[in-house]
């Protein structure tokens, strides 16, 4: 089905590959009228329920950014994927997808680079362009940012953002001010990203230029619990590190039930649900439709638990969207590189009183062996004795000072030990971050209403696409140009159109084929002026999936389509 959605979606303007005038290149796709159409009204549905909803803040951060956001980040040292190349014809390939395509091995991104090596040298894989073996052919690791210098010469590195989520973590200590230092607090971004992925394919499903919706919720983990009452009692389609290890199914279960039982993290739970619900509204058929946890090797360091949405395309499970418990991580990364606070002020209910060690600023207490360095030791001592009291209970306390571990006798610090009342602590929010792909949830939905059925013994071909997500939302037609048909089907356009409806009008060719058109992009109503029309004022409204008519009075179109269209 793939070949022929594609094909559909290139004829009838969903999407095609760029720049193709120029032999085009590989990973760059172009949205043309109808997929803008739809991709606006995906992003605006998804505005719609996880910000607006939600109650979150949205943001509009640069796609540039400077080197030292992703060395912070980690992206600089570990956002790779595994590459080989072929010694006959040059070709690179993502070695983890070889071995995930040529053996029943399901997940070999978790493994080491030298682990799929020897995979491939084991089972003889070859080259899928060429047919040459990849035995004995090195597999490295490759960094998938985009890399460019800001400003003329390269003094100043710079990367195209892998993800719009650390556009949110760099600006995080203005955004908590924004949200008047209070958590929970959201914040989202809708964007372009990309990715120098080593094996551009299946169409828009893997390409080099992307689009985000990704939100960041921090939370204070001791205090903040979500609102679960809301998604209670939706039912999610759970396929569990543990099922998956035993070869096991995927177990429906509610939320409510998800949470009880521990299976998953609560607030990940929360957007599952609130996902799940999302999901089948803008037309993914969730017969075909799974959260699957990650394996224990697959989650990285930080993350406790996550959960990747997949759906089921022409017998192949894609990752449409992650949803990641990432703890402090981000936060504490930025706080420890950059030069402001990643952390909020936490306020007790009732100050408290506490014993803080302080330390005697007068350096002579050091003692003249500790010479110059002794006002920065002094200074380390002071910052520690705020940070972490417990260093001061032993004999010696150690302090890094320029790179080297100093150890200080206690007796020599001017140490000591004052009463401070506080009122509150500064604490470092966790993060729950739900990532969607906007691309491949547009292969989705389109591949999801796709269908192939016949109207009158021919063969036709629709999308039976959401009526308030379809890109088009209504097709009039004169049933011909004469006897004032055309100009009685062009005021009813101009009259839809200023109700905010998105019509498209077309006068060549019979019905039937025009129908057919409309069909093909979608479009779930399609109106026919004819010759009653000219007499009673009604129009035929034709539903595309049933191909039922009704006879309508102009003057009631506008609340017939409105409570057919609009969904949510
Ligand atoms: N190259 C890409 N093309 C299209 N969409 C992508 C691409 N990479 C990521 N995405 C989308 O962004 C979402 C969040 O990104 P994330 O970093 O979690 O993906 P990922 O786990 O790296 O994906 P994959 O394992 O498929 O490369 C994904 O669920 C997916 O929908």
């Amino acid at each position: 089905m793939s070949e022929r959605l594609v094909e559909l979606a290139k004829r009838r303007g969903f999407f095609f590959p760029a720049s193709g005038a120029y032999g085009g290149t590989a990973g760059f796709y172009v949205y043309g009228p109808q997929g803008a159409a739809l991709k606006r009204n995906l992003i605006e549905s998804w505005r719609e329920q996880f910000l607006t909803r939600e109650g979150h803040m949205e943001i509009d951060a640069p796609t540039v950014m400077p080197e030292s956001v992703f060395e912070a980040s980690g992206h600089l040292d570990t956002f790779d994927d595994m590459i080989i190349e072929c010694p006959s014809c040059g070709e690179s390939h993502r070695a983890d997808h070889l071995v995930e395509d040529e053996t029943d091995i399901d997940d070999a991104e978790g493994m080491s680079l030298s682990a799929v090596e020897e995979l491939i040298a084991e089972r003889d894989l070859h080259c899928p362009n060429c047919g040459e073996s990849l035995a004995g052919i090195e597999v490295s690791a490759f960094n998938l940012m985009f890399g460019t210098n800001i400003g003329p010469g390269s003094a100043s590195p710079g990367y195209l953002r892998p993800e719009t989520a650390q556009g949110i973590f760099v600006e995080f200590p203005q955004l908590k001010e924004y949200a008047r230092n209070q958590l929970p607090f959201g914040v989202g971004q809708i964007g372009r990203a990309y990715r120098n992925e080593i094996s551009p394919r299946r169409s828009i499903v893997r390409v080099r230029e992307l689009t985000q919706a990704e939100l960041e919720h921090f939370i204070d983990p001791e205090t903040d619990e979500p609102p679960l009452a809301g998604v209670a009692d939706v039912e999610l389609p759970l396929y569990s590190a543990a099922a998956q290890a035993e070869d096991g199914d995927v177990e429906m279960m509610t939320v409510a039930t998800a949470v009880e039982t521990g299976i998953v993290n609560d607030w990940i739970a929360y957007y599952l649900g609130v996902a799940a619900e999302w999901y089948e509204r803008v037309g993914v058929d969730m017969s075909r439709f799974r959260y699957r946890q990650h394996q224990p090797e697959e989650l990285s360091h930080y993350s406790s638990d996550c959960w990747d949405a997949e759906v089921e395309v022409d017998g192949n499970w894609i990752e449409l969207t992650g949803f990641a418990y990432r703890g402090s991580y981000d936060l504490s990364k930025h706080d420890e590189y950059a030069d402001e606070e990643f952390t909020v002020f936490k306020q007790y209910d009732e100050p408290i009183t506490v014993e803080r060690p302080t330390v005697d600023p007068d350096m002579s207490v050091l003692g003249p062996e500790f010479g110059s360095e002794a006002s920065d030791i002094a200074e380390e001592l002071q910052r520690l004795a705020e940070t972490d009291p417990d260093a001061f209970e032993g004999e010696t306390v150690t302090v890094t000072v320029d790179g080297d571990d100093r150890t200080i006798p206690i007796d020599v610090t001017g140490f000591a030990v004052e009463e401070v009342t506080e009122s509150g602590e500064h604490i470092t929010p966790h993060v729950i971050e739900p990532s969607f792909g906007i691309d491949r949830l547009i292969y989705t939905v389109l591949a999801h209403a796709y269908r192939e059925d016949e109207i009158d013994d021919e063969p036709r071909t629709s999308l039976a696409l959401q009526p308030d997500i379809a890109p088009t939302t209504v097709g009039v037609f004169p049933l011909m140009t004469k006897d004032g048909m055309a100009e009685r089907a062009q005021e009813i356009v101009e009259r839809l159109r200023s109700d905010g409806f998105t019509v498209n009008y077309d006068d060549s060719g019979a019905i039937g084929r025009r129908y057919r058109r409309q069909d093909e992009i979608g479009t779930p109503y399609c109106i026919t002026v004819d010759y009653e029309s000219l007499e009673d004022d009604t129009v035929t409204v034709r539903e595309r999936d049933s191909t039922e008519q009704d006879r309508v009075a102009v003057d009631e179109l506008r609340s017939h389509l409105r409570s057919r269209i609009v969904t949510s």
